[in-house]
């Protein structure tokens, strides 16, 4: 037992994400280890930052599968080969059913580009500008049923700057994600947060709001 946590990571695309977890898990910021990589769509290019890490990377296209249901059973059941203490959704791009929700509740995390309860779903950094938001960022979360729902513990937060498109906004966005990320798993990782109900302890207190990064 090495007593790091052990993590799943499910992708859908570039992984850039995985990246910042896979460089925080190597050079021992995260006390974690990356067990295994699933992408849902063939052929990303996460799978192949998998690869040059060592890591076993796994391809289950959901398209193969009748229905949500069967796909999310044959994804549980390669996810519970590796008997992850963390499941990890870095721009893992399907929404998830209750059972699944339900299987690995308190321990499923996910990564939304907004600071959420703004902007769930979609083409968030478009809208954060259409709204004419002058802040925006990224949020960490449990996963629940209800659809980037889930208690909120961490968020880094940027300036939507004047002439800012989604692009730049995005950029902006995302380069906090890759410091966001890697430290809220590694809270959850040494069993700093931990899901209480509909809420959350952070140090064993009731978190009130969501810890933000510091610049
Ligand atoms: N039950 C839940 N499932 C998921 C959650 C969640 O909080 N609860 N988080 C999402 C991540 N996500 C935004 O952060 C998100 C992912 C996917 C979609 C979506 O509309 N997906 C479509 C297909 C899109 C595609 O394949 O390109 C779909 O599943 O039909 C919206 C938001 C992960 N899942
Ligand atoms: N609704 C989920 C969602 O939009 N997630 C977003 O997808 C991107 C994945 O990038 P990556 O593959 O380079 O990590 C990230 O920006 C993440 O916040």
């Amino acid at each position: 037992m090495s007593g790091k946590a052990g993590l799943v990571v499910l992708i859908s695309g570039r992984g850039s994400n995985l990246q910042s977890i896979l460089d925080a898990c190597a050079d021992g910021s995260l006390a974690a280890e990356v067990r295994a990589v699933i992408s849902n769509r063939p052929g990303v290019y996460g799978l192949e930052r998998a690869r040059a890490a060592g890591v076993p990377a796994l391809e289950l296209d959901h398209r193969d599968f009748a229905d949500r249901a069967s796909f999310e059973a044959a994804l549980a059941e390669r996810i519970d080969r590796y008997a992850p203490d963390l499941v990890i959704l870095a721009g893992f791009m399907r929404i998830l059913e209750t059972g699944f929700c339900q299987h690995y509740r308190g321990r499923m995390l996910n990564i939304h580009p907004s600071l959420l309860p703004k902007f769930r779903g979609t083409h968030t950094h478009e809208r954060a500008i259409a709204a004419g938001e002058t802040e925006h960022g990224a949020s960490i979360h449990f996963v629940t049923p209800e659809l980037d729902g889930g208690p909120v513990f961490a968020q880094a937060v940027v300036p939507v700057l004047a002439g800012d498109d989604a692009d730049t906004l995005a950029a902006r966005v995302l380069e906090q994600e890759h410091r966001l990320y890697p430290q809220a798993i590694d809270w959850c990782a040494r069993g700093r947060v931990r899901l209480d109900g509909d809420g959350v302890l952070f140090d064993g207190e009731p978190l009130q709001q969501p810890r933000r990064l510091t610049p």
